[in-house]
This record gives C-alpha cells, sequence and structure tokens, in this order.
C-alpha cells in the first residue's frame, strides 16, 4: 500500500511484466537511463532518476490500462492494441523494432478439408485473439453481426498452437515469429491477419491533462527512447581521405546533416566522419575503399539526439 501513495506526481509506464516482450522493454528503459528499483514481489517499481513509475503488466492488458488514462505511456505490440476491445485514446507514438511477428491462420498442413479460409467458415478456431479472429471471419463471411457468425471462435490464454493435434480447433489465429512452433506441430500459414511490432503507445488526451513538468518528462522520455532507437539504426564511420577524392567519398557518406571533415597532420589528407546506416556498412566501408579512402574504422554509438 506504501507504494501507491508515492504514486501522486508520477508518470506511470506500464511494461510486460514477463513473456516475449519483457526483456527487449528492460533494455530499452536502461539504455534510455531511465532507471528503477523493482522488488521482486510487487508489481509497480519507482523510478530512481525521473518521477516515474513503471507499473508491470500482461502484454494484453496494457492497451486497458492506457486507454483508460491510468498508465500515460505503455510498451506493448500492435497485436494487443488492437485485440483490446477498448483502444480509442491509445496512440502508437513510436516503433520499437522488436517483437516483430504475424498473426496468422494455421491449419494442420495435411487436412483433406481444409484448404482455404473458405474452409474454416462453421469450423471451430481456436486462438488468444478472439476479437481479432471474428472481425475477420465477420468480413470473410459477410455478416455484419457477430451472433450471425456461422464459425465458431474459442479463447485459450496460451499453447494455442496445440489445439488441432487435440481436436479441439479446425485452424488456429496465433503469433509466427520464425515458424518453427507452427512446423514441429503440422501446421501451416494460409492467411495474415496483420503485421505487428511492440510499440510505445500513449494516451495524448490524458497527457495534456497532466502538470506541465509531467507533460515535459513525457516529451523527455519519448526522445531518450527515440535517441536509442537512432542509435541501433546507425554507426559511426570514420576514415582518412586524400582530399581530391572527397567529392567522391562525400557522396557515400553524407551523414546525417552532414559530415565532419577535419584536417590531419599529413599534406593533401583529411580525416571524415559521419553516421552510416548499420544495414549497409558492409557495402558502405567497401565503396570507401575502391574511392581511395583508408584507415576506415566504424564505431557503435550507444545512445543519441539527432
Ligand atoms: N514468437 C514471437 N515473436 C515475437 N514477438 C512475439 C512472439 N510471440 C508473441 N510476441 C509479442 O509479444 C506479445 C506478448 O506475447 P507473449 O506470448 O510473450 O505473452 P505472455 O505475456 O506470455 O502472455 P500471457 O500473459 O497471456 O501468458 C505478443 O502480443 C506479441 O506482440
Ligand atoms: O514462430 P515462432 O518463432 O516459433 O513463435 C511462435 C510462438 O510464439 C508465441 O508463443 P509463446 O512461445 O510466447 O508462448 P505461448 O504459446 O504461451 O503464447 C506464439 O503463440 C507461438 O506459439
Amino acid at each position: 500500500m506504501e507504494l501507491v501513495n508515492h504514486l501522486n506526481d508520477r508518470l506511470l509506464i506500464a511494461i510486460p511484466k514477463k513473456g516475449r516482450l519483457y526483456e527487449k522493454c528492460s533494455k530499452i528503459l536502461k539504455d534510455s537511463d531511465i532507471y528503477f528499483k523493482k522488488n521482486p514481489r510487487l508489481d509497480i517499481a519507482l523510478g530512481t532518476n525521473l518521477p516515474i513509475a513503471i507499473i508491470f503488466l500482461r502484454a494484453a492488458d496494457i492497451p486497458t490500462f492506457v486507454n483508460n488514462g491510468k498508465c500515460i505511456l505503455g510498451i506493448t505490440g500492435v497485436d494487443e492494441v488492437q485485440e483490446c476491445e477498448q483502444n480509442d485514446q491509445i496512440s502508437l507514438a513510436m516503433d520499437l523494432n522488436f517483437g516483430n511477428c504475424k498473426l496468422q491462420v494455421q491449419i494442420p498442413e495435411n487436412s483433406e478439408t481444409i484448404h482455404t479460409v473458405e474452409d474454416l467458415i462453421g469450423k471451430t478456431i481456436v486462438t488468444s485473439f478472439v476479437n481479432l479472429t471474428k472481425q475477420y471471419f465477420m468480413k470473410l463471411e459477410n455478416c455484419t453481426d457477430v451472433t450471425q457468425l456461422k464459425t465458431k471462435v474459442l479463447y485459450v490464454g496460451g499453447s494455442v498452437e496445440a489445439s488441432c493435434a487435440l481436436g479441439v480447433a479446425d485452424g488456429i489465429v496465433d503469433l509466427v515469429e520464425s515458424g518453427e512452433t507452427m512446423r514441429a506441430c503440422g501446421l501451416k500459414a494460409i492467411e495474415t491477419l496483420l503485421s505487428t511490432s511492440a510499440h510505445l503507445i500513449e494516451n495524448e488526451e490524458k497527457i495534456k491533462e497532466l502538470s506541465e513538468d509531467l507533460q515535459k518528462l513525457t516529451k523527455v522520455i519519448k526522445s531518450r527512447i527515440q535517441g536509442v532507437l537512432t542509435a541501433q539504426k546507425y554507426v559511426y564511420c570514420n576514415y582518412n581521405a586524400p582530399q581530391e577524392n572527397l567529392p567522391a567519398l562525400l557522396k557515400i557518406t553524407p551523414g546525417r546533416r552532414a559530415p565532419t571533415i577535419s584536417k590531419i597532420d599529413d599534406e593533401g589528407w583529411v580525416a571524415v566522419s559521419a553516421m552510416i546506416e548499420r544495414k549497409r556498412k558492409g557495402d558502405i566501408m567497401d565503396d570507401l575503399v575502391s574511392n581511395g579512402a583508408s584507415d576506415i574504422m566504424v564505431f557503435e554509438i550507444s545512445n543519441c539526439r539527432v
């Protein structure tokens, strides 16, 4: 109870307490220099360097808490936001580039009677995403009222993939990342309902009602997280170059705004530094070599504000 009394005047941020998103959420907060002290028995942790409180919830419950404004910010999958019945107050503030997977219709790969989603009409589907599944089959069946739905949609909270083998379902709707779970269960995808990833979500209306200080804090937190995402996307590239080759080399490394060019103690040579896209760094380094650059080094960026 004591902790609850410390929540006034703090910004409440909901993150998953377990599951696929937990580790990466904790890491992104740490990398953003957002620190908190958690008692393992409690699902609320107070920030140690900022006036925040981290609320640990099931990923599926986070949209509800952000939608009703109890928590101002949250991290969860887009799938959970779309599945949540009340989500009209939620905005997707930032794609965090993890938790990438697809919500798919899966059927037994050796089924003789079911080959397409149309074949599942009137059959039984097991899923943790009852609302999205019903919405999908309502469209497929061309019905406007859920009570007219011929397809039976049953909820289970986990291990959805076991339902066909157990004879409970004719098909399932579940999340797929590598596809290994479904392959191991003898299932195959026949339709994708949604591609999802973890997002920072926010309640913009509630942010407007916060004190000026907490509104500023919301911006600071978003800017810190954005800084970590940018740092993940770029690396810092440094090289030496003959001055006359600069026009060609700067086309290869134009930098985000502009590259830094410094004099070095070698007549006719300069040093160039620029942020480059991580995923292109191999090609960029090859191109720099071909265009006369030398002493090329690439450094990690742990955080940045650009
Ligand atoms: N295989 C996966 N690969 C990547 N992201 C996933 C995967 N499975 C789930 N996710 C993402 O993580 C979110 C939480 O799923 P997860 O299965 O970890 O929940 P959970 O906390 O174990 O669930 P519950 O609280 O119902 O037991 C999903 O909504 C989705 O956005
Ligand atoms: O395509 P893959 O990489 O194999 O991942 C897919 C699996 O991951 C999720 O379940 P999770 O392991 O989180 O547990 P759950 O079944 O309890 O939801 C999902 O429900 C699948 O079972």
